[in-house]
């Protein structure tokens, strides 16, 4: 388990990170999600030993980042998809073996490794070929390989899959679940939250450095009020259809084109449709709007700025 209790870091007046209390287990991906400027890569930056914090505690597995750094770099990697962490003019497999020689990992050790590795990112065939003629996508996933390079058993991901094409993203989206199901803990932040939403079991959201809210996507869209929405379009709306559907629940609204629209924690589609086939409603389409994670995450922040403001 990582473990962060009170951190809190200073660049000079501005505070980057004040007050988290984060839980980080093993065998479960957990985002942290904010805006620009949310703290999001200062708090990562600690956890790698990378940034000192001002003042609270970090606790990598019950090892202190601070007194132990050695010890800590030996359980954790960070992975940052906006920065070039390998070089261009060795190839894959020498990239792996340049990393691998900085853990100090025995050779016996390090060549099966090496070869598991380029296989799990799919980078077999590429593997004596020199990063600089690797697409993108092949040097992310050459990334993520070097991060696993020491078997961390936590792994920090800040937008691992920044700027890569829909079906490279989504292999290494296996990848990063695969991971978990091992049992090892990974921290996440993307701005991709469809991608949180399929892989975070629990996510932090953070405003100006601070706490806003946690929880399961689920349970996060419920605390914004962010339900899932039922849009049932009526072909012959009538005075009498719309009363008796704006009588079925306060939540019902009528929107332009004779669509019935229901926001409402409960599955109630089945009800509100007999409603309306009973007061004379002749159905034209029924479609379920599913709640973004996206709009709770701006909703709350939204909600700490008034605060702050
Ligand atoms: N070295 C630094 N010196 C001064 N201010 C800094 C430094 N690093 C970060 N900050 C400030 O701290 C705040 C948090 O930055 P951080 O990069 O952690 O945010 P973030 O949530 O990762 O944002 P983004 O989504 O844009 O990457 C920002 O206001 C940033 O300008």
């Amino acid at each position: 388990m990582i473990e962060t209790v009170n951190l809190r870091k200073e660049f000079g007046e501005k505070v980057a990170v004040d007050g988290l209390n984060l839980s980080i287990p093993g065998g479960r991906v957990t985002g942290l999600l904010g805006l620009n400027g949310a703290g999001k890569t200062t708090t990562i930056k600690i956890l790698a030993t990378l940034l000192r914090q001002t003042s609270g505690t970090v606790s990598v597995g019950g090892l202190d980042p601070v007194r132990q750094p050695h010890a800590v770099r030996k359980r954790i990697n960070l992975i940052a998809g906006g920065e070039r962490m390998v070089y261009a003019r060795m190839t894959g497999r020498e990239n792996l073996w340049y990393f691998g020689q900085l853990y100090d990992i025995p050779t016996k050790v390090l060549k099966p490794r090496i070869g598991q590795l380029l296989e799990l990112v799919g980078l077999t065939h590429a593997a004596g070929t020199r990063v600089e003629q690797y697409s993108r996508g092949m040097t992310q996933r050459l990334s993520i390989a070097r991060g696993l390079i020491n078997d961390p058993d936590y792994l920090l991901l800040d937008e691992p899959t920044l700027g890569l094409d829909a079906p490279i993203a989504r292999d290494l989206r296996k990848v990063v679940a695969g991971l978990a199901e091992q049992g090892k803990g990974v921290l996440l932040t993307s701005h991709y939250l469809a991608e949180v939403e399929q892989l975070c079991e629990h996510v932090y959201v953070i405003g100006d450095g601070r706490h806003l809210a946690a929880g399961s996507p689920a349970e996060l869209m419920a605390q914004t009020g962010r339900h899932r929405t039922v849009r049932i379009t009526v072909t012959n709306l009538s005075p009498q259809i719309e009363a008796a559907a704006l009588a079925f629940d306060s939540r019902v609204r009528l929107a332009p084109g004779g669509v019935v629209e229901l926001n409402h924690p409960d599955d109630l589609t089945g009800a509100l449709t007999t409603t309306i086939i009973e007061s004379g409603g002749a159905l034209g389409g029924l479609e379920i709007v599913e709640p973004s994670l996206e709009d709770a995450i701006l909703a709350l922040s939204d909600r700490s700025l008034k605060v702050v403001a």
